[in-house]
């Protein structure tokens, strides 16, 4: 038996140092992987393996570097040093550091294995060595000490108006800080709560959280509260604070919310002498409390804070916009008819802007672009007689209720009606009100209040009296943090701007996706008559090819491209029935704006789609190609359409012809395309799942003590799965990046058993395990579900459920439509850039009818001469638009290749999602009971 033994290092510096420590006395290979990456973020998550020999045999102890909240995580990223000669036993460690190391034994197995290849006998640090290293080890631990002496305690509350998503965002505040050994409390009805205090404020427990994902609203309530906005109401809400002991506050909530946040911040101080002064504490008992940690989430329908691109909920109330002008369009349709439909958002025209794009709307009106005084009428006239005279049956206005004109007179829905009338259309108004901010969270804002509740308690246990209260946002597809008070002050000078009229700063101020969509918005719609149109010699031929399996985003994302062709007067074609149409029949279609016009909402593919790659006839593609004098394509697909793009690539030498701009967009529910973080139909996908499994979830808690196994698609890619898993509240996630052992079933099995012992036939009871299609040749899905079934003793029933091809189909999503219009109009402009840098550096078109030749081959020497300039720019005229981290970049399709691609599985060498099972496993309680079962030991 050896002992698991936890050093406290609460702090990255300490961390750094002790590691610096171990990295001068150890010469390890794996000490070295630390040391290049000194700024890993989860430094925390480091193990310390030590192999020891006694007697011949060879036992294991592991020491796990943590927090000051004991949180002995391990991880793939464990550093190991090893001894071959002297003996250290984990009890000699107890002797020697005394009591302020913890220990906790552990019911870790000595291994009696040989050492594993990856750490060979290494000659690294002996116990004297180790000796040395404890004085220093000591001092650090004690100082350490001193500055984090309490457990924390943490409240949560969510504040103005409510929004979907928000209930996640509590769950995993709840769960990360009891996981983190914090306690952890809601503060209920918003600001009013903590005014109010007494049973407002009330502790929260793991179970109390059951079930929060799939509710929509906030079930800890919220509220309005005037009384927080005097300073009044401020003093009583610390008061209450401090006299529950409680050190940390997270805000869920909109800009107001998070405004009065930055305020109580900025009073804390001042708030707690008050306090003294009139009496209600000593300065011993506020001394704990002078630094109160606030952290910021964004939760509000509206998306109106600055720092984050998407706020909690917002994408919900898109939803809800799109599906109801989606209906309103059949009936529009059908009585030839025009709507104007108002939505929320106060002064931001984030969701106005965003339904217009994915409503296919003819004009929008938004706070932050307003239309000129006495002038937008005869625009919004044209816009749509213009539609009506290319066929469109109905015209739809989106009027944001903040809406203004350049002169801040506000522009109302009926002002928008009586305009349209005077052309003669027959108009209905609908104000959708509340609708927008009811139901359940999508996917989208699932995962981000998940995400982001987790990160809130992380930045919650790293702060230090000097850091400043974050704002936790979102920027492209990584959380970010910035300081609250900048997104605040940022925030407010929107308004200021718009009050001042400087409406290009008040649109500048907004994220970079606002501005792209804006710009995209208005030139597909409202500037499609012939202003935006470039020269006939800069006119290009634009083919469109589906490749691969269906996805929900395909003709969103069609439709934007041949939009954008349209009004800059190119052609866009689409290659019907994709690389078999083309080689089979050559069937090649001028898309038409009454063609594409309708296509902002229908799944699946209209120009079809198919699994066939280039390389099996290139000559006849090539001969199309020709024919049609095409300058760029674009392929929208998954994996295979990678290796489309690819194939075209290689065979330029032979083809001159496929010497254009060849670019992917990634489309694929599995999100399996090497060198990107994002497809296009992995959050329509995501959204069927989670209906799916919210109705598999909801039966399985009526039938009471029941689970279900839900098989997912997604190839040899883990992804939809650990999202699936993370938004539907699942017990455990099999997926193919993760070995599936029988002792993993076991551990899920022990989980299972763990929660039906306690929820005493509660409601809210009903279990799912997500399962990758391909995590395993062993473990199918049924023979998963019979060994639970067999373990169960009869105390709970399991079933199976595989929602299959259901996943590929489907109405896309909001986001899917806004993202699928933002990265085609990229593309086209990237298609467009291209060509026109090279007509400007006189490209050399000899030896080609194509327009673009990126090089051709000198007459006397043989030898290549790339026109455009470089080989550089050769290989960056192949690539796909892709999304890491916060960057949106064109990456060339070979480097993606050569650096990034599985081909065997099909997927790329990065496991970017990583995070989300790990969050997954500690919020669903699986890495809890790990814990509890070593402390049991
Ligand atoms: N300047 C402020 N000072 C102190 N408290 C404020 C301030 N602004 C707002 N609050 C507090 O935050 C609460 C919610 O603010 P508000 O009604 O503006 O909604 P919000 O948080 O912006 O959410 P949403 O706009 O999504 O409804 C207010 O009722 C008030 O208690
Ligand atoms: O629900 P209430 O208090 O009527 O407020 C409506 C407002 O709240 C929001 O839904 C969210 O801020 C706004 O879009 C809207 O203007
Ligand atoms: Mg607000």
């Amino acid at each position: 038996m050896s002992d698991l033994i936890t050093f406290n290092v609460p702090d990255k510096e300490q961390f750094l140092k002790v590691v610096d420590y171990y990295s001068k006395n150890a010469s390890t290979t794996q000490f070295d992987l630390l040391k290049q990456d000194p700024n890993h973020k989860e430094y925390r998550f480091v193990s310390f393996d030590f192999s020891l020999s006694q007697d011949s045999k060879i036992s294991k102890t592991i020491i796990i570097l943590t927090n000051h909240h004991k949180q002995p995580l391990t991880s793939s990223r464990s550093i190991s040093l090893y001894t071959d000669n002297d003996l250290i036993l984990a009890s000699s460690f107890k002797d020697i550091l005394g009591n302020s190391f913890s220990i906790i034994k552990s019911s870790y197995k000595p291994v009696m294995t040989p050492l594993s290849p990856l750490s060979p006998s290494l000659s690294s640090m002996n116990l004297n060595q180790l000796k040395s290293a404890i004085p220093a080890i000591k001092d650090i631990n004690a100082k350490l000490m001193e500055t984090n002496p309490k457990k924390k305690k943490i409240a949560v509350m969510t504040s103005g108006g409510d929004s979907p998503g928000m209930n996640a965002a509590v769950r995993a505040v709840v769960r990360t800080a009891i996981y983190n050994d914090c306690d952890v409390f809601a503060v209920k009805e918003g600001y009013q709560g903590l005014v109010d205090g007494g049973d407002s404020i009330q502790q929260m427990h793991w179970q109390d959280v059951r079930g929060y994902l799939s509710e929509g609203g906030t079930l800890i309530g919220t509220a309005r509260c005037m009384a927080f906005k005097e300073r009044k109401g401020r003093k009583l809400g610390a008061k209450h604070l401090v006299s529950k002991g409680i050190d940390a506050l997270v805000v869920c909530g909109g800009d107001g919310s998070l405004t009065g946040a930055d305020l109580f911040r900025a009073e804390w101080p001042s708030l707690l002498e008050e306090l003294v002064k009139d009496g209600d504490f000593t300065e011993e008992q506020i001394k704990p409390y002078k630094n109160m940690s606030i952290v910021g989430l964004v939760g509000s329908i509206d998306n109106d804070m600055s720092g984050t691109d998407s706020t909690i909920g917002a994408y919900s109330a898109l939803e809800r916009i799109v599906e109801m002008v989606d209906y309103i369009d059949a009936t529009a349709k059908s009585h030839s008819r025009a709507f104007v439909v108002e939505v929320m958002g106060r002064h931001c025209g984030w969701l106005a802007l965003m339904a217009g794009i994915a409503t296919g709307a003819d004009y929008i009106f938004i706070p932050e672009r307003p239309p000129k005084a006495g002038e937008w009428q005869q625009e919004l006239k044209d816009v749509c007689l213009r539609h009506r005279q290319k066929g469109r049956r109905n015209n739809t206005v989106i009027v944001a209720e903040g809406a203004i004109d350049d002169q801040l007179n506000n522009i109302t829905s009926e002002d928008v009606k009586k305009v349209l009338v005077e052309i003669g259309l027959d108009t209905r108004v609908t104000i959708l009100g509340h609708v927008q901010r009811g139901g359940v969270a999508v996917a989208h804002d699932r995962w981000l209040a998940t995400l982001q509740g987790v990160d809130a308690v992380k930045a919650i246990l790293e702060m230090t009296p000097e850091t400043p209260s974050p704002l936790i946002g979102i920027e492209e597809n990584k959380i970010i943090r910035m300081p609250l008070v900048e997104s605040v002050k940022l925030t407010k000078s929107v308004a200021e701007a718009i009050e001042k009229k400087d409406f290009d700063l008040a649109i500048s101020l907004r994220d970079s996706e606002f501005i792209d969509s804006y710009n995209n918005f208005i030139q597909t719609t409202v500037k499609d008559d012939g202003s935006q149109l470039v020269s006939e010699e800069e006119r290009l031929n634009i083919a469109i090819i589906h490749v691969g399996a269906p996805t929900a985003a395909l003709n969103p994302a069609t439709r934007a491209a041949a939009l954008y062709c349209q009004s800059r007067g190119h052609k866009a074609f689409g290659v019907m029935n994709g690389f078999k149409g083309l080689i089979q029949d050559g069937e090649i279609k001028e898309l038409s704006w009454l063609d594409v016009e309708d296509w902002h909402n229908l799944g699946g593919s209209e120009i079809g789609t198919n699994r066939t790659m280039p390389s099996e006839d290139l000559g006849s593609i090539a001969y199309q190609f020709q024919k049609y004098k095409f300058d760029g394509v674009l392929i929208i697909g998954g994996f295979e359409g990678l290796q489309a793009v690819k194939q075209l690539k290689d065979a330029r030498d032979l083809y001159p012809v496929f010497n254009i701009p060849l670019v992917l967009i990634p489309s694929t529910i599995s999100n399996n395309v090497p060198g990107t973080e994002y497809s296009l139909g992995a959050d329509t996908c995501l959204n069927t799942l989670v209906s799916y499994t919210d109705s598999v979830k909801q039966s399985a808690s009526a039938s009471r003590r029941r689970v279900f196994v839900v098989e997912v698609q997604g190839g040899n890619c883990g992804y939809i799965a650990s999202y699936t898993g993370l938004v539907s509240g699942a017990v455990s996630v099999y997926t193919p990046e993760r070995e599936l052992r029988l002792q993993d079933i076991q551990e899920d099995i022990s989980l299972l058993k763990e929660n039906f012992k306690n929820d005493q036939g509660e409601t809210k009871s009903g279990k799912i395990l997500i399962r990758n299609e391909l995590c395993s040749d062993v473990y199918t899905t049924d023979l998963i579900a019979n060994i639970i079934d067999d373990a169960s003793n009869k105390k709970f029933g399991v079933r199976t459920a595989v929602p299959g091809h259901v996943q590929q189909g489907g109405t896309p999503s909001t986001k899917d439509r806004v993202v699928a219009s933002r990265f085609a109009v990229k593309c086209v402009k990237f298609i467009e850039e291209f060509n026109h840098s090279l007509k400007t550096n006189g490209a050399n078109q000899e030896g080609s009818d194509s327009k673009v030749l990126r090089f051709y081959y000198d007459k006397e020497t043989g030898k290549k001469i790339y026109t455009c300039g470089s080989e550089e720019l050769e290989n960056q005229s192949a690539c796909v638009i892709c999304i890491n981290g916060t960057q949106l970049s064109f990456k060339p399709i070979q480097k993606i290749w050569d650096e990034e691609t599985n081909e065997k599985l099909r997927k790329g060498t990065v496991y970017h999602w990583e995070e989300i099972n790990q969050v997954s496993d500690m919020i669903s309680g699986r890495l809890m009971l790990r814990r509890e079962l070593l402390n049991e030991n």
